[in-house]
């Protein structure tokens, strides 16, 4: 019998899952991510977050700490405001580069046993400067959830994978299967901001969309691809004002506007090659990845097939993923 803890923090949230052989025996989250070394200058929250976390999936399956056998760390824990950093791979990177690039470290603080920290990824630009920043980017954590989605869905690439999240991330795969490249956008942050933050949370009551309204996300995307969208984002209180349309279809009319901006950068922005036929594969949230399929049909520049990962396929991604890497550096028997 194996027993394998994962580690998955990203900004906010901390994730641990307790596998044996291949099940989950138990699954425990907190509110802690690289955010709080971020804000207070020190590791000692994160470090206590998924310390305590770890602790609560191994009592809940009532499992001794001296029963793991593998302990792996993905995501933002292996940033500058991790708890050990790691730089990223360069891409192209697949199972085999990722494993490669695994380290080992005990952190008494956090567990008795040494974490096999997953390294992130990044684009290859050289001499970045004003002239070429936006063909840079990086991931630390969707890496793993990459290599999951493709063995459970079986896939080969190319293929583009789109993430929606806090951070937006597409990534793209090729043909052995390695991510070639990735682009970030601020979506979900962005969001969250224009929803409780702005003007805007009076016409949303500080509410994002709670179902899907076609219209309203198709003319959001339509217009933030037109005029832009910041003057988008104040069409909503337009519609407040003057319309008889609700809360919900002015929520959509932003999602379609957000994710609308998101579908330009898919398009062209210069870190990925993204061609009109590539198969696009859309993970996230249920409305999320409803929404972005609606919009990616809808738009005539997409001809290739799109998937959509059911909730069930992607219920423990990181983990599954951190798993399959560790496998290919042989830390699995
Ligand atoms: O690699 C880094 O340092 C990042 O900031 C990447 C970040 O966008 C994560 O991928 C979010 O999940």
């Amino acid at each position: 019998m194996t027993h394998i803890i994962t580690i998955d923090t990203g900004t906010t949230n901390t994730r641990v899952t307790l596998w044996q052989d291949h099940q989950v025996l138990a699954h425990e989250a907190c509110e802690v991510g690289v955010r709080d070394t971020a804000i207070t200058g020190n590791r000692e929250k994160l470090q206590n977050g998924v310390r305590n976390t770890i602790n609560k999936a191994l009592a809940s399956a009532q499992v001794d700490a001296e029963q793991i056998d593998l302990v792996i760390g993905s995501g933002m824990i292996s940033s500058n405001v991790g708890l050990f950093e790691l730089p990223h791979v360069l891409a192209p990177a697949g199972l085999q580069q990722l494993a490669r690039g695994m380290v080992s470290v005990t952190i008494p603080e956090v567990f008795s046993k040494p974490i096999w920290f997953v390294p992130g990824v990044r684009n290859v630009v050289e001499n970045i400067g004003l002239h070429n920043c936006e063909a840079m980017d990086m991931m630390r954590g969707e890496e793993v959830e990459v290599m999951s989605v493709i063995d459970q869905l079986g896939i080969t690439g190319p293929a583009m994978m789109v993430m929606p999240g806090s951070h937006s991330k597409f990534v793209c795969i090729d043909d052995k299967n390695r991510i070639t490249g990735c682009v970030t956008t601020l979506a979900g942050e962005l969001m969250y901001v224009i929803t409780h933050n702005t003007i805007l949370a009076q016409s949303l009551d500080s509410q994002f969309a709670t179902s899907i309204n076609q219209e309203m996300l198709l003319a959001g995307a339509q217009s933030a691809q037109t005029i832009g969208l910041g003057r988008t984002c104040f069409n909503v209180r337009t519609l407040d004002q003057f319309t008889i349309y609700e809360r919900n279809d002015r929520a959509n009319f932003l999602l379609g506007a957000i994710l609308g901006a998101d579908l330009l950068t898919l398009k062209n922005s210069t870190a990925i090659k993204m061609m009109p036929g590539t198969p696009v594969i859309v993970c996230g949230k249920p409305i999320m990845k409803e929404a972005l399929a609606i919009l990616i049909n809808n738009d005539d520049y997409f001809s290739g097939k799109i998937t959509v990962v059911s909730d069930e396929t992607q219920a423990h991604l990181a983990g599954q993923g951190a798993i399959l890497v560790a496998s290919a550096r042989g830390l699995i028997k």
